[in-house]
């Protein structure tokens, strides 16, 4: 917390009710917000317990995320329920698949999140925040920046997974993207928990028919690529039909190259875009924090755009950006079934036990953070300071986020570039409210003032 600042203020977040909901209260209150499932308690316990229809365990213990993601992954697989309201976009890619088809897939796509793969990738990034910038200068004044992160999250993620001559329309992905997202996540934790289906579920119409048009585009995509030549620097799709399985040598299908490249576009553009739009709304929240960013983002890039040489000389902007994903991280909360018995802290866990790993409520935890809820982007001044599996917005383990690197370049190169240039203040009554679906998004946008400096 800043000194000019009354300590009693702080940046938006998820109303947590004082006495426990009783079961269909909790239940119509998670159908607008996953995260109001969670208790009071979640903030202050390790491990809270319960019976649905099915046990489950909510995980806040540093420990214990360590072996059901990391020491014992193999006995936690992804849960099939939270797999299937996914699995109608993304298929059997790397995101869903478990295995050896899981393995190979990842090792065919990790050379292209390679630091110097990256290096090579940056220039996408810095030509989108370059044309966020020039779309924010047009029409200076109240602008939703939500909507804005969106639109350069997307061209840096199509910029480097497809060649020009075969880009997918963004109006037809973004619109595809979202909707899906949106129809498919509601009420998938009440899935999850196996509440039974005579409890009210929203409307929900999840399958192939909302992303068809995106399916179809993608199939041309891949379709247009297949047995050319790559072009040079390849994009993702082309490094991914060029790889084979070390073990089979057999190359992937068109499905599977399809799976995947939704896979890129979906895990890679709202998180990111994410990420970014609720960083804009904190430096709005603190402008002491905007100012210091903005100073050292001015000394670094002058008037020029950030780049790949810069990213190592804006450690303040990365902090702000780790302090945002703490406070709102993109991907709130992860599920996984234990297959085996198992004992975490002083809880006996059954297999077919549903273990919920809420992030969200780990990153705000009492025991683990000094003034949980409060902005504060200096606590990650030294990230040694920082226990491994108390910050967890990429996961961990074997199924950590591939993008992670990817990501926090193209997120420290869009922030660093705008706060050079503009001013972000906040609008009086017009907080966005977090509210998870899938992901943990500002409902309403991020709408500020923005003004060039
Ligand atoms: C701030 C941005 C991002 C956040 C917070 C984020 C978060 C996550 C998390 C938490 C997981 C683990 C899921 C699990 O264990 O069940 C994950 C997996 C994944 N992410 Fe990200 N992600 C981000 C950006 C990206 C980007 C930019 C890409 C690609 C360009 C990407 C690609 C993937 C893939 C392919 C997986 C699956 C990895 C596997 O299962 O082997 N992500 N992400």
């Amino acid at each position: 917390m800043t000194l000019d600042q009354p300590p009693e203020r702080k940046p938006v977040a998820v109303p947590v009710p004082e006495r426990p909901r009783r079961f269909l209260e909790a239940v119509r209150a998670m159908q607008g917000n996953a995260l109001a499932l969670l208790p009071k308690i979640a903030f202050t316990q390790a491990i809270v317990s319960g019976h649905v229809v099915r046990r489950f365990h909510m995980v806040m213990d540093p420990p214990s995320l360590k072996r059901i993601l990391k020491d014992a992954a193999a006995d936690y697989p992804k849960s099939e329920e939270a797999q299937a309201m996914l699995r109608p976009a993304l298929g059997n890619g790397l995101f869903l698949a478990e295995g050896a088809h899981w393995r190979w897939q990842r090792r065919a796509a990790m050379p292209v999140f390679a630091p110097r793969n990256l290096t090579a990738l940056t220039p996408v990034m810095t030509e989108a925040a370059e044309a966020s910038c020039r779309r924010i200068a047009a029409r200076p004044g109240r602008q939703d920046m939500y909507q804005e992160m969106l639109q350069t999250a997307f061209e840096v993620i199509a910029a480097v997974s497809m060649s020009e001559d075969t880009a997918i329309p963004r109006e037809v992905a973004h619109r595809a993207i979202d909707r899906y997202l949106e129809t498919a996540g509601k009420a998938s934790l009440l899935d999850i928990l196996k509440v039974p289906a005579f409890v009210p579920r929203p409307k929900r119409v999840v399958g192939k028919a909302i992303i068809a048009d995106l399916i179809r585009a993608t199939d041309k995509a891949v379709e247009a690529r297949m047995g050319r030549e790559p072009a040079d620097p390849p994009p993702l799709l082309d490094l991914l039909i060029g790889a084979s399985d070390p073990e089979t040598g057999r190359t992937m299908t068109a499905e599977e190259l399809r799976d995947n490249l939704l896979t890129f576009l979906v895990a890679g553009h709202e998180t990111t875009a994410l990420t970014l739009s609720w960083a804009l709304y904190l430096v709005a929240f603190d402008p002491a924090v905007q100012e210091r960013a903005r100073t050292e983002a001015r000394e670094v890039l002058g008037d020029r755009p950030a780049g790949a040489e810069d990213v190592a000389n804006l450690p303040y902007i990365r902090q702000i950006l780790l302090e945002t994903m703490r406070l709102y991280p993109p991907v709130a909360i992860l599920s996984r079934t234990a297959m085996k018995p198992d004992q975490l802290r002083d809880r006996e866990v059954r297999a077919g036990d549903v273990m919920l790993l809420p992030f969200y409520a780990l990153h705000r935890s009492e025991v683990l953070w000094d003034d949980p809820n409060g902005f504060d982007p200096d606590r990650f001044a030294d990230p040694k300071a920082i226990d491994r599996y108390a910050f967890l917005p990429f996961g961990a383990g074997p199924r950590v986020c591939l993008g992670m690197d990817f990501a926090m370049q193209e997120a420290v190169i869009v922030l660093a570039t705008m706060l050079a240039r503009f001013r972000f203040t906040a609008i009086p009554g017009r907080d966005p409210e977090p509210v998870m679906i899938l992901s943990l998004r500002p409902k309403g946008g991020v709408w500020l003032d923005v003004e060039p400096v």
